[in-house]
């Protein structure tokens, strides 16, 4: 799927994100909760009231809690782990193939330095979901459909205070990417229900989110409403 391709080939249309409008035919497009930075073992009941706010429209959690001891991230799972679970809601951990082993979660999430895809689909087996970091890169897309990524995560799209971020990514990455592929993609950066349509419209699959919905001052199941009523989305 990579051979020869280079992304400065690509001749970008500016004006494509704009006039591109979702296939009805697709998929709605669905919520991927990205966790806060750092959580308390109170965070389960909040985690349940977003994901409740909107049932069906949250297919993933990510709990993502950098820095943090791996028995520690093991003991906050857990929890998490079973709202996930009594609600189909896929339990993704982040950075680590050996805590997603140890946890028997439902899959991974790999940046560009977490490891390998293909190691993580020899150790976690075929039904785990492998996702990937592929910044604003059509080739590290490419590349990650090649190593058996389940989805290929494209950001960052919007500023954001979550994480420091080199890549921006147009919406028009999104639409190239599902005309051409299967495989889903996954938009990520400074997501929310306010500037979340162009990507919705383009194509993206998943919008993950992280601040705008646990940082909403109207709270989380608030937020995870407002990306409900968005047109696309379901
Ligand atoms: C869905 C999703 N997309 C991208 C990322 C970022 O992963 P990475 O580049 O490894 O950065 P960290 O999240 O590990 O700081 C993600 N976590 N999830
Ligand atoms: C974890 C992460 N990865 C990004 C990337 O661009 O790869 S942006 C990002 C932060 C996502 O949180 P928020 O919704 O608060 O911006
Ligand atoms: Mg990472």
């Amino acid at each position: 799927m990579t051979d020869d391709f280079d992304d400065d080939d690509l001749t970008l249309d500016p004006g494509f994100a704009d006039r591109f409008e979702r296939d009805d035919r697709r998929p709605p497009c669905k919520l991927y909760l990205i966790s806060p930075p750092a959580i308390d073992a109170d965070f389960a009941e909040t985690l349940a009231a977003a994901i409740d706010a909107a049932p069906g429209l949250v297919a993933a959690f990510q709990l993502r809690l950098k820095g943090m001891d791996e028995h520690r991230i093991a003991e906050l799972a857990r929890p998490l782990q079973a709202v996930c679970a009594s609600r189909e809601v896929a339990f993704i951990v982040n950075d680590s193939i050996g805590l997603a082993k140890r946890l028997d979660a439902d899959g991974v999430h790999l940046g560009q330095e977490d490891g390998d895809p293909r190691e993580a689909r020899q150790l976690l087996g075929a039904k785990a979901q492998i996702g990937v970091t592929c910044h604003d890169s059509r080739h590290l897309a490419m590349e990650a459909g090649d190593a058996g990524a389940d989805y290929v995560a494209f950001g960052a799209f919007y500023p954001t205070d979550t994480k420091e971020t080199e890549h921006r990514p147009e919406p028009s990455i999104l639409g190239w990417w599902s005309t051409l592929f299967e495989l889903p993609s996954v938009a990520i950066g400074g997501i929310t229900p306010d500037n979340a349509a162009p990507l919705i419209a383009a194509g993206a699959d998943f919008l993950a989110v992280s601040g705008a919905v646990w940082n909403d001052p109207a709270g989380p199941a608030a937020a995870v409403s407002r990306f409900a009523a968005l047109q696309g989305m379901g």
